[in-house]
């Protein structure tokens, strides 16, 4: 089932020059898609475009076949667009409680205490350091919990920014089953990551984004057997 769709999308800072261009693009229910590219290539500034953060320069995004107003980031989140930025942006003077739980205001205390109980299910780490504040976390902890904070808004497509930045791989190995298991639950997952093989990894397919317009799309697992297409596609070249 598509749960994503951009057609003819153009996204960026000033109508006159988008970042991106022209983009159609599916992501399957349950599906997890690397997107991938160079350094400039439009990753975040889609990711922010998905999420409403930018207003829409053209075409547009939908969900479950509804049109999201661009540039409006409530309604992507009523829409189930839930995005993790690469600087996570924690309330890093808050407890590790104190921000998730701000994800979960207005559900009743039992739903928000089973809700609680199940992301931490995912992140064991995070349970004996509900009562630090967030600024005092490793980065991977940090990571997690700007996951976990993700994961509690019910997400239908989970974007994430640069999820191995600044993390040991030991670290990022932890996290990745996280996001295998939630594409399991029935929810898309776009993850930007620079790590390559990282990214194969973990999911489904890959998209290249080279200069704001789609380059390559494979199978992931093809395309870990054959690098160089990747490689290629970063240099310029079309498949
Ligand atoms: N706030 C901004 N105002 C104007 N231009 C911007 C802004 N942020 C990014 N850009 C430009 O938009 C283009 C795409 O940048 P973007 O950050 O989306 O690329 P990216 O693929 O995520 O790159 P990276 O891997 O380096 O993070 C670049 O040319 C960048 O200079």
């Amino acid at each position: 089932m598509t749960l994503l769709e951009c057609t003819d999308l153009d996204a960026g800072y000033a109508r006159s020059a988008p970042c991106v261009r022209d983009l159609n693009i599916t992501v399957q229910a349950g599906e997890v898609v690397a997107l991938l590219g160079p350094n400039g290539a439009g990753k975040t500034t889609l990711l922010m475009s998905l999420a409403g953060l930018l207003p829409g320069l053209g075409g547009s995004v939908s969900v479950s076949g509804t049109v999201l107003p661009s540039g409006k980031p409530r309604a992507a989140v009523r829409a189930g667009v839930v995005l993790v930025p690469d600087d996570r942006a924690l309330f890093r003077r808050l407890t590790v409680e104190k921000n998730l739980r701000l994800a979960i205001r207005g559900r009743g205390r039992r739903a928000a205490r089973e809700s609680l109980e199940q992301v931490l299910q995912h992140f064991p780490a995070l349970n004996p350091r509900l009562g630090v504040a967030a600024g005092q976390l490793s980065g991977g902890e940090q990571q997690m919990l700007a996951i976990a904070r993700a994961l509690l808004q019910r997400p239908r497509v989970l974007l994430i920014d640069e999820l191995s930045m600044g993390l040991a791989p030991v670290v990022v190995q932890s996290i990745l089953p996280v996001l295998r298991d939630v594409a399991a639950s029935g929810t898309a997952v776009i993850l930007v990551e620079q790590h390559v093989r990282l990214a194969l990894e973990v999911s489904d397919r890959a998209i290249v984004l080279v200069h704001g317009q789609v380059r390559l799309t494979d199978d992931s697992s093809v395309l870990a057997h054959d690098l160089g297409r990747i490689e290629h596609a970063y240099l310029g070249g079309s498949d």
